[in-house]
């Protein structure tokens, strides 16, 4: 199998270019390079004694970027992989390859001050906010710890003068009665809300909300995403928001970056990748996104019986998606898509070599010109495509029925 070139491309989600060691304020608050992470399976019965030891591929060759002020979404289906790279960028998990970096320096390893001084710049948010509070503690006790363990020395007047100024930050007012609530008197939203106030405590520069609203009812969502979103835009945070649901990315992120089985499969702006997606996983999840104004679809064409994902203690060789893909060549079990950098109007998609047949119209929304390969625009790019990597006579005996390129479903 031959190893696709990897582009480092400095544009939001992406990795940066490989030369910082220092802060720099427009590089990456944090940065996950080439990042692995694998588990081992555990045997039973006679399985175990014999055969190399299988691992689970949970993630593979990840880089991300995640920037002040910006918003990064990592979309998949379930067991992409997506919270393993929380865990990661939290360090609740070490990789199993690959380096972090935070400020431009590599991270060492998890103890002692750095480590603290690390918790104190990075926090996480998590998916279900009745398991992270502590039943029998206050919410004021929730938000006064970290506030005691990172912060300088404060007197209880103070210490309690800048919770209720976090409650409000979160909009949970009156602050003084939300400050003497406990966890079980407070509705799904609030909590979640507390669990924020808590982590602006240490006043981080990065947050990684973890699926933040999925367990919310449907009726609170977007008031705590719009909450979230304003602490990115407004207060400068580098966010990372995990989720399913691509329409939500779109909508709230600055970039979005699409997983499938353990890799990224593409990544951009936001709007570049949720309207003119370049690979077929991220048109079927769009697809899949409930749109009562779209008509056809390529789920609904050519991939109405997709199947299982895949098991990633064995993953498919080449592109991953390629068992599930609508639109697989031969090629495609042998070779990861390439990924490059584009133009990032909207009006296009990408192009791998400038050259590549029908590349404007790569994401199938009849995109409206072709784009070289380095045309990034005000730094942003967009990157991947499926079917570039085909070998051209092959390219070009598919290009005419192939729905990626003519924009047919
Ligand atoms: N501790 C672990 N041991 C073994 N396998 C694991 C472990 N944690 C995760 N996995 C596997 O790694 C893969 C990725 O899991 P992960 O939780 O990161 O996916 P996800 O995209 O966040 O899914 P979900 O949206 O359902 O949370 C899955 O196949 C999962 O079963």
């Amino acid at each position: 199998m031959t190893t696709p070139e990897r582009n480092t491309p400095q544009l939001d989600g992406q990795p940066g270019t490989a030369s910082g060691t220092g802060p720099s304020p427009s590089g990456p608050v944090l940065e996950a390079r080439d990042i692995s992470r694998h588990y081992p399976v555990r045997h039973t019965g006679r399985d175990g004694l014999i055969g190399p030891r299988r691992v689970v591929h949970a993630v593979d060759d990840v880089s991300i970027a995640l920037h002040r002020g910006r918003i990064t979404a990592v979309v998949g289906e379930s067991g992409s992989g997506k919270s393993t790279i929380a865990r990661v960028l939290a360090r609740l998990e070490a990789p199993t390859k690959g380096e972090l970096r935070l400020d431009g320096r590599p991270v060492g390893k998890p103890r002692g001050r750095a480590f603290r001084d690390y918790l104190g710049q990075v926090q996480m948010i998590f998916q279900d906010p009745f398991a992270s509070l502590n039943p029998i503690h206050t919410v004021e006790h929730h938000i006064a710890r970290p506030l005691r363990l990172h912060g300088p020395r404060r007197t209880k007047a103070e210490l309690h003068d800048e919770v209720l100024a976090l409650l409000e930050r979160v909009s949970l007012t009156p602050a003084e009665q939300f400050a003497r609530k406990r966890p079980h008197e407070l509705s799904g939203g609030q909590r979640q809300r507390v669990s924020i106030a808590r982590a602006l405590a240490v006043r981080p520069e990065v947050i990684l909300a973890d699926e933040p609203v999925s367990m919310l009812d449907v009726s609170i969502r977007l008031g705590v995403l719009n909450l979230l979103q304003g602490l990115g835009h407004d207060d400068g945070l580098a966010l990372l928001y995990i989720t399913h649901d691509i329409a939500s990315a779109r909508y709230f992120a600055d970039s979005v970056q699409v997983m499938y089985a353990g890799r990224l499969v593409e990544g951009g702006p936001a709007e570049a990748v949720t309207q003119e997606p370049a690979h077929p996983y991220t048109r079927l999840l769009i697809d899949s996104a409930p749109d009562p104004d779209r008509r056809g679809s390529l789920a609904g064409a050519r991939g109405e019986r997709l199947g299982e994902a895949p098991d990633l203690a064995d993953p498919p060789t080449g592109c991953r998606f390629h068992p599930r893909c609508p639109l697989a060549m031969p090629v495609c079990a042998e070779k990861e898509p390439p990924k490059f950098p584009a133009k990032a109007t909207g009006s296009a998609a990408a192009a791998g070599t400038g050259s590549a047949p029908g590349a404007g119209a790569a994401g199938g929304a009849g995109g409206t010109g072709a784009v070289g390969g380095t045309g990034a625009v005000g730094g942003e790019e967009h990157w991947a495509a499926c079917w570039l990597h085909a070998p051209e006579q092959e390219r070009h005996d598919q290009q005419d029925q192939h729905p990626m390129t003519t924009g047919r479903r």
